[in-house]
């Protein structure tokens, strides 16, 4: 649908950042996301929608396609070193934590690093795995390196996205270990 020149996706997943001020303003993806009207940024975790699924790196479920993320996902924008403190005080808050299986990061902080994924590379890994690969394709064409992120893990993401539920998923990701 276009829309006063902008490309408007009819069945688009609401992407929400937690954005804990702890990165540089000018490199953060989730920030640049939110300036497209692409996401939203909550500086308040409590203000999240609870149904949503949660990109937790730490999760102990896979993301798959089985998953219902009608009321969005969310991603907390913090920094790395941080992450193992602040994922498990956001167990308290019931979301649905899910990890993203093997992927490489394109971004140019962590190119080439399994799992290490920016804001905008883990939610598009997501939303391709969910089937929203139009979606995905939008946010990503937003950053200079972001087809080289489905370029790199075309293959991967496709299996991904065709497994029946989180155990398959795991299972091609062990192809890629
Ligand atoms: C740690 S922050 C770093 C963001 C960085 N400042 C940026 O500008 O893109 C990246 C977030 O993306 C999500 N994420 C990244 N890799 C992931 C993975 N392998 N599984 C699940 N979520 C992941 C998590 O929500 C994680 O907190």
């Amino acid at each position: 649908m276009m829309h006063s020149g902008l490309v408007i996706l009819e069945h688009m997943i609401p992407l929400h950042i937690y954005h804990a001020k702890q990165c540089d303003p000018k490199k953060c993806t989730g920030k640049k996301l939110s300036r497209f009207n692409l996401a939203i940024l909550h500086d308040n975790p409590r203000k999240l929608p609870r149904e949503a699924i949660l990109l937790d790196p730490l999760a102990e479920q896979a993301l798959s396609p089985s998953d219902n993320a009608k009321f969005g996902l969310v991603v907390l924008d913090c920094s790395w070193e941080e992450v193992e403190c602040v994922f498990p005080i956001l167990k308290r808050l019931r979301f649905k934590h899910r990890a993203l299986p093997f992927l490489l990061a394109a971004n140019p902080v962590n190119f080439g690093r399994p799992f290490k994924l920016s804001t905008v590379e883990a939610f598009a890994a997501a939303l391709y795995i969910l089937g929203e690969k139009e979606q995905a394709e939008q946010i990503l064409n937003k950053f200079k390196w972001g087809q080289t992120f489905l370029e790199l893990n075309r293959e991967p993401l496709e299996r991904y996205s065709k497994a029946k539920d989180s155990t398959e998923v795991v299972r091609i990701q062990g192809e890629y270990l």
